[in-house]
């Protein structure tokens, strides 16, 4: 089976060209990271792990460090995992001074019987696992800050291109299974304790080897209520192909709660898709030693994989 690894870096409003290039790059990074596992053997799940370990990194998108910030200007993250070979995942949900949830998401599917651990119990079971805390501060970058200025002073703009960001891989590996990765600060301003779609299966994403795999990336309350990633799966299932199933998913969140985001679909023979509602949504593909990448709508552009 050929491999193939999807990342997004979250649907929003549109990409300033001052930042589009080191988005680019960033999602560029973490497509060619996953596709190295892959095409060296690695399992699905490895690959969209370390492709949304590698976008948590990087400054430029909202998850780890880059993370929105809540009502009192602190990071709580939001992160699941699964894998369509056996359906099993695991979630965290307002994890605070973790670099990389995505790796504590993996630690709860693989180490407990549960699938979502939140908040306290989250960071006592990251401690049991000895995997380290940074400092807040750590994660808190200087545009994130500016940004909650922004939103606290314009608190009534309802605006849901606001809400972007968010990071997720979906990839399929030489054996055939697929997993998908999906980890966000989700919105900005929200209230303490909110949780969004990332950290729900079915919603924030979802891998199941019959049909392929899923992540998404939006606003998270639009999403939860049409279980996003699911229901463009289930468009899969009945027949649709890749484009068609992410528009009509996206279109009936759109038509139903005026909700926009976005979408990065796999099936299991290896066909992928990225499609948005919102104005731009910056996402790269690894498949047969090509890469694509893209921002904003008809820019995609083709190089190859070293
Ligand atoms: N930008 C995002 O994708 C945010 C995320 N879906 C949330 O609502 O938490």
């Amino acid at each position: 089976m050929e491999p193939v690894v999807v990342v997004h870096g979250g649907a929003g409003s549109r990409v300033s060209p001052e930042r589009e290039q080191r988005v680019r790059q960033g999602v560029a990074r973490a497509a060619a990271a996953g596709y190295r596992l892959l095409t060296a053997g690695g399992s699905a799940l490895d690959a969209v792990e370390a492709a949304v370990a590698a976008l948590e990194d990087d400054p430029e998108f909202n998850a780890g460090c880059g993370s929105v910030l809540n009502a009192n200007g602190d990071v709580e993250m939001d992160a699941s995992i699964m894998s369509g070979r056996d359906l099993s995942s695991g979630a965290v949900s307002a994890v605070r001074c973790i670099a990389n949830p995505i790796r504590l998401a993996r630690l709860v599917m693989e180490k407990t019987p549960h699938c979502l651990l939140t908040s306290q119990g989250a960071a006592e079971f990251a401690a049991a696992m000895g995997v380290p805390t940074v400092p807040g501060e750590q994660l808190v970058t200087e545009r994130s800050r500016k940004r909650l200025e922004r939103e606290k002073q314009e608190a009534q703009n309802s605006d849901q291109q606001k809400d972007r960001g968010t990071v997720g891989a979906v990839a399929l590996d030489c054996r055939g299974d697929v997993a998908y990765a999906t980890s966000t600060g989700g919105i900005v301003n929200k209230m303490v304790g909110r949780v969004g779609d990332t950290p729900c299966v079915g919603s924030g994403g979802y891998a199941d080897n019959a049909v392929g795999a899923a992540s998404t990336t939006g606003h998270g309350e639009s999403i939860l209520k049409v279980t996003l990633a699911r229901l463009a799966l289930f468009h899969v299932e009945q027949g649709k192909t890749l484009e068609e199933a992410a528009a009509l998913a996206l279109g009936h969140m759109q038509s139903k709660l005026r909700g926009l985001g976005g979408v990065i679909l796999l099936d299991s023979a290896g066909a992928w898709a990225a499609r948005w509602t919102s104005e731009s949504m910056a996402w790269a593909a690894a498949k047969d030693g090509k890469l694509h990448v893209g921002v904003n709508l008809g820019d995609t552009r083709v190089t190859d994989l070293p």
